[in-house]
């Protein structure tokens, strides 16, 4: 029979996906950040193992009445801003706001101020998640010095000091021997190259994608060429290097066709799509407001289409939230001059649950694979799966609570979002990172029988 009298985490009645896909009611034990045991719930009603009620006074119990409980999720393209800009985000605020949407691990983009571009800032993001002591944080490091395009940063240094991947995120790379040496590194050290895909030459000014939107208002529009012709370049570099080359947020047709190509002739190519990129189109986009201002911009429903069958073939790997938070302040300035970028961490899985679950056209294993095991898989992480052995990254949601999206309520310090007043469902309500709630913690008893 097995001991449980060490339990320091007991969460009752949890629906769990199992590994073919279905629900099951069970009880997750979990001891020293592990997951000791997953039992069917009631096992404790007829066994011995009652003492798991007795022997450790400080236990948390929480009984989940049935809500879904998933392996933590993941998010590899998020901006915590800091160091740099602390108006617009903090770790500290970022990783609160990540656990409030159920994330558990999240990679951060090194576009800060001083860009991580050099071990002592991937050391000091690296001190401040610590600090913040919430999620898990992973950093990436740039792939030039100040993401200028100019001159290749210390791979080998980065990757000592913790960095875990290559982007110039938010811009492209522009010269393509530049991204050809850094995949060759990247190569030789066993790193991923992460590429935002934009050709600087094709979008100079523009704001929105070219289509309906852009038409109506009479201005000239982002082409999905600008996007596409990267990815085209990128695959070919990555045949001939080896790398594994990664590209962020698709939003285009063509992008995805060549994705599609390259990973059929054996390319060691993934991407990322974002949740707007899924539930957005230009046409939605209601007027000039920079809260529907993001790079890639949105695009035609044709566009839209295209990634959601994407993700479903498997060309399109996993999901991100390209997590981009900026003050009201900059969101005020107006389509043209605003930043680009909305905030994800905490509409993110309402959305997609709401868009494509609840709508009937995804299972809830297809999603949550796509923001569990899957981003582990593709960036090699020792996470994203719910199971015996493993560390305690959990994500208790509540599919059946129903809210209207109301930026106020956010963790993070940005309310820059296109979801205000949206209906959603499958919201968040607790989150555990190696056992420990660091969202929702209240939910839990401490047990002192
Ligand atoms: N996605 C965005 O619209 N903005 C990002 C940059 C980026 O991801 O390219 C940002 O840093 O604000
Ligand atoms: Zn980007
Ligand atoms: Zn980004």
């Amino acid at each position: 029979m097995m001991n449980y009298s060490n339990v320091d985490v007991w969460i009752q009645n949890a629906s769990v996906l199992s590994e073919d896909g279905q629900l099951q009611r069970s009880d997750i034990l979990i001891q020293d950040g592990k997951v000791l045991a997953i039992l069917s719930s009631g096992w404790y009603q007829s066994a011995d193992d009652r003492m798991i009620e007795n022997e450790n006074e400080a236990m948390l119990v929480y009984d989940a009445q049935g809500k879904l409980v998933t392996p933590g999720l993941i998010d590899m393209h998020v901006h915590l801003r800091e160091p740099g800009f602390e108006h617009k985000e903090t770790i500290e605020s970022g990783a609160r706001s990540a656990a409030q949407g159920g994330f558990t691990t999240i990679a951060c983009m090194p576009n800060t101020k001083p860009v991580t571009d050099n071990p002592e800032t991937v050391k000091l993001v690296l001190g401040k998640a610590k600090e913040a002591n919430l999620v898990n944080v992973l950093p990436y490091a740039a792939i030039t010095k100040n993401e200028l395009g100019r001159e290749l940063t210390d791979f080998e240094a980065l990757k000592e000091a913790g960095a875990i991947g290559f982007t110039d995120d938010g811009v492209g790379v522009q010269n393509a021997q530049m991204m050809k040496d850094a995949m060759t590194k990247a190569a030789a050290l066993g790193m991923p190259v992460i590429a935002h895909c934009e050709d600087d030459s094709l979008v100079k000014g523009l704001y929105v994608s070219e289509g309906e939107f852009a038409k109506k208002h009479g201005i000239k529009g982002i082409p999905n060429e600008s996007e596409a012709i990267h990815v085209g370049r990128d695959v070919l570099l990555a045949e001939a290097t080896g790398v594994h080359y990664h590209v962020c947020h698709v939003s285009t047709e063509q992008s995805i066709r060549l994705i599609r190509l390259a990973k059929s002739i054996g390319v060691n190519v993934t991407a990322e799509v974002c949740p707007h990129h899924l539930v957005l189109s230009d046409e939605d986009i209601p007027g000039m407001d920079a809260n529907w201002k993001m790079n890639p911009p949105l695009r035609t429903p044709r566009d839209v289409a295209a990634c959601i069958e994407a993700l479903e073939d498997g060309t399109i790997d996993i999901l991100v939230t390209d997590h981009a938070p900026h003050s009201a302040e900059e969101k005020a300035k107006g389509m043209l001059l605003a930043p680009f970028g909305i905030v994800g961490f905490e509409t993110a899985f309402p959305l997609l649950y709401t868009e494509f679950v609840q709508k009937g056209r995804w299972t809830l294993d297809f999603l949550v694979r796509r923001l569990t095991q899957d981003p582990a898989r593709v960036f090699g992480l020792n996470a994203g799966k719910l199971q015996v052995g493993a560390t305690a990254d959990l994500a208790v949601i509540d599919l059946e609570l129903e809210k209207i999206v109301d930026p106020d309520q956010f963790a993070t310090k940005g309310r820059n979002t296109p979801f205000t007043g949206r209906a959603l469902s499958g919201w968040p309500v607790m989150t555990l990172v190696a056992g420990r709630p660091v969202f929702g913690a209240e939910l839990t008893q401490s047990v002192n029988s």
